[in-house]
């Protein structure tokens, strides 16, 4: 695989586009591909929401053809929210075959978008969620983009328990990471990056609260303050496709990140993982030469040998010498040098016979001494 071997610059960039259901994750998506349309650089685009109705742009896998959300719903006797996990599951078991098409395409497009379901921790917080998050940024540069609808998020309580939300995406992918604050064109996003960079601000605004969980939120922001200062944060209107050279910067601030920090530690682990397959192999590999040798010594056929697991399967298939010659021809073993198994055989009879020869020629001078 040419991504996962390191060949970065032409490796397409995965950005798994995240968000609250009606933040504007698919309208983002819509206009995404559209502006990289217009700079002739069409993106790879895949829809991972089952349940969507309509989906406003073209995309070159879709979960929909896949799997038929409604028909999981009935044979499964699913809710809307088990059907869509289930859909997901479904279409993670086949994972394999997306990364292929990825792998085809890698030259003809420089980013792959995918939109997930809005039902948002059926992705994050599921199993298949993990293996499609896995699966790409093992072998791909990928970046989480987190959509938040900024016009929601002026209360200070709404934008806490968003900023956690966002938070606990990064703990769990574990990868580079973007907010996009969505509909500028409502409310402009700076009143938020104000809160995030001065939490004075952020204090005065939340004395206008007098709900019991201000003083939490209090508290939270100043634990947050460590999230909120490496976070890239980028003010988008998807309607009106504001804002999105700045998120293409911040984009690949977002690549190289992962090229600096997330790369080292997924070839750690694919190496990891790589050591402790070859090893199961191996003891699996020991097994099979431990079970055979004890079959051959009860069976007595190691002629010369006392220690069967010093020697291969092979060497034990050389040596197994039961079969009869008709047997012999028809068995599968047909790769075994039989000049090789007949001289194991001669050997021992040329020996008895030399042996047999001298003590008859020492019979028979003996008489004339
Ligand atoms: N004003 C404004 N509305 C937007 C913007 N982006 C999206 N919307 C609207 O927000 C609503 C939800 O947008 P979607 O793109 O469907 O949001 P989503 O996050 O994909 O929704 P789910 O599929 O339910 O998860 C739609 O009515 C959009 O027209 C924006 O930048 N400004």
């Amino acid at each position: 695989m040419a991504a996962a071997s390191g060949l970065a610059t032409t490796a397409p960039v995965c950005v798994l586009v995240l968000g609250m259901a009606g933040s504007g994750k698919t309208t983002f998506v819509q206009r995404l591909a559209a502006h990289l349309h217009g700079q002739r650089c069409p993106p790879y685009v895949i829809n991972l929401d089952p349940a969507m109705h309509d989906l406003p742009l073209p995309a070159n896998i879709d979960i929909r053809d896949a799997v038929k959300y409604k028909e999981v719903m009935k044979q499964y006797g699913l809710g809307p929210n088990g059907g869509i996990v289930t859909s997901l599951n479904l279409f993670a078991t086949r994972f394999d075959q997306v990364m292929k098409f990825i792998e085809k395409r890698q030259n003809a497009s420089k980013y792959v978008i995918i939109d997930t379901p809005g039902q948002i921790e059926v992705f994050t917080w599921s199993a298949s969620g993990t293996i499609i998050t896995e699966a790409l940024a093992s072998s791909f540069p990928s970046v989480v983009v987190y959509v938040m609808d900024n016009s929601r998020g002026t209360n200070p309580i709404t934008f806490m328990s968003n900023m956690l939300y966002a938070c606990s995406i990064l703990y769990k992918t574990k990868l580079p990471f973007i907010v996009v604050m969505n509909k500028t064109d409502i409310i402009d996003h700076s009143f938020a990056v104000e809160w995030m960079q001065d939490f004075e601000t952020f204090q005065d605004a939340l004395n206008q609260e007098t709900s019991y969980v201000s003083n939490l939120t209090r508290s939270m922001s100043l634990v947050l303050d460590e999230f909120y200062s490496s976070l890239k944060v980028v003010g988008v209107s998807a309607v009106l496709s504001t804002g999105l050279d700045d998120f293409f910067v911040q984009l690949s601030k977002a690549v190289d990140e992962y090229e600096r920090e997330y790369r080292p530690e997924y070839e750690r682990l694919r190496k990891t993982l790589e050591k402790a397959q070859n090893k199961q192999k191996r003891e699996q590999l020991e097994h099979l030469w431990k079970d055979m040798g004890s079959v051959c010594v009860q069976g007595n056929t190691l002629a010369g040998s006392d220690d069967a697991s010093a020697m291969g399967p092979s060497e034990l298939i050389l040596t197994r010498g039961t079969l009869d010659e008709e047997e012999e021809r028809q068995s599968d073993t047909d790769d075994i040098d039989h000049e090789v198994t007949e001289e194991s055989h001669e050997e021992p009879a040329f020996r008895n016979f030399t042996q047999e020869t001298r003590m008859k020629y020492q019979r028979s001078i003996k008489p004339s001494e």
